[in-house]
């Protein structure tokens, strides 16, 4: 709870605390959010795949597609849970504000489909070659 520009809470720099909240908050994602947990699998098993083929710079665009899509869908996650936990009503400002980031989170998805999509028909047209 510390507040690094407040200067209030515990002191000192803690990384194993940090790895672990990060491990908590990607685990409420996966685990309770099925449109992040069935988009990780995907990527999961297309980078397996291109790991067994050694298409290594397949792996790292997923990679780094998978990336972008989870970071969008986690702020856009946390930015809905906030609007509710403020606003229980229907609210004009908090349709605009969870519309944008939606709209984000629509963004990133379009290219980690779009990159998907591409990688999934070029490891099956290297499997059938
Ligand atoms: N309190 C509110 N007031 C006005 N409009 C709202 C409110 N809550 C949600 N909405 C509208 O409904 C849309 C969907 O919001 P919701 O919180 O249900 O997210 P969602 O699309 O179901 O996301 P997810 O599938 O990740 O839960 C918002 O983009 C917004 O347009």
């Amino acid at each position: 709870m510390r507040n690094k520009f407040l200067g209030t809470g515990e002191k000192g720099y803690h990384p194993i605390r940090k790895i672990m909240v990060c491990i908590s908050g990607l685990r409420y994602a996966i685990r309770y959010d099925f449109s992040v947990s069935y988009k990780v699998l995907l990527s999961i098993s297309t980078l397996v795949a291109c790991f067994l083929l050694r298409q290594w710079i397949d792996f790292l665009l997923i990679m780094a597609a998978t990336a972008l899509m989870l970071i969008a869908e986690m702020f856009n996650s946390a930015i809905e849970a906030l609007c509710d936990f403020i606003e229980t009503h229907e609210n004009h400002k908090i349709k605009v504000i969870k519309d944008i980031s939606a709209a984000a989170a629509g963004i990133s998805i379009l290219l980690w489909g779009t990159i998907l999509i591409v990688e999934l028909s070029r490891l099956w047209a290297v499997l059938c070659a």
